[in-house]
């Protein structure tokens, strides 16, 4: 189970590496470490359990944001009513993003992220709507069209696999200014 020390903070060079692809069938270390990004998703979004292991809570999580330079994220975007299912759960492998909307989204809210200790105030301009193709844990080829909010933490999470942190999305200028007709998601 991992806890906030196990999390590898902006500085870390693992942060800004591409991540390697991983091979199937996964190894017994790379099915542990899919199995414990999840759970990771799982205690957080628990308000007790969050509390008592002191955890940021997450919907999403990167194997280099624990230290394992590898294309594998663990997603829990839960449904706005929380006895729905999730909008998206899964632990992408090998992710590729097929295809993107030209229109952006962002989260009104702007971005934070479990590596990055400091708040970055602005609009993290993303693709509204994407077509991910990934691997699952058993090798499953699935091909998805997501968009709003899981398109927007599917993004933050390929990113990390290419070395790409939100606030290199964020206008220096004008961190508020978001592109015209960007959908904005809260
Ligand atoms: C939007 C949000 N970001 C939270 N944290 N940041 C993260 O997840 C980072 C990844 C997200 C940052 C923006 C897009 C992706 C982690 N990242 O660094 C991984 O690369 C949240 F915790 C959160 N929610 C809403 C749902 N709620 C359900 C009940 O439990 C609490 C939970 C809180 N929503
Ligand atoms: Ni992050």
């Amino acid at each position: 189970m991992y806890l906030m020390k196990d999390i590898t903070r902006d500085g870390n060079p693992v942060l800004r590496k591409r991540a390697a692809k991983v091979s199937f069938p996964l190894s017994d270390e790379d099915q542990k470490l899919a199995k414990d990004m999840m759970k990771y998703l799982e205690v957080s979004q628990d308000p007790e359990l969050c509390k008592k292991y002191k955890l940021r809570a997450g919907v999403g999580l990167a194997a280099p944001q624990v230290g394992v330079s590898k294309q594998m994220a663990a997603v829990l975007v839960p449904a706005p009513d929380e006895d729905e299912k999730p909008l998206f759960k899964d632990v992408i492998i090998n992710p590729v993003i097929v295809s993107e909307s030209v229109q952006y989204g962002a989260l009104t809210e702007g971005e934070g992220c479990l590596s990055v200790d400091k708040d970055v105030p602005g609009y993290v301009p993303r693709h509204d709507r994407i077509t991910l193709r990934y691997q699952d844990v058993n090798g499953e080829t699935h091909k998805v069209r997501l968009k709003h909010y899981p398109a927007i933490v599917c993004q933050h999470e390929i990113d990390h696999l290419h070395g790409v942190l939100f606030y290199d999305h964020i206008n220096k200028d004008q961190p508020f200014e978001a592109p015209a007709d960007t959908v904005m998601i809260s």
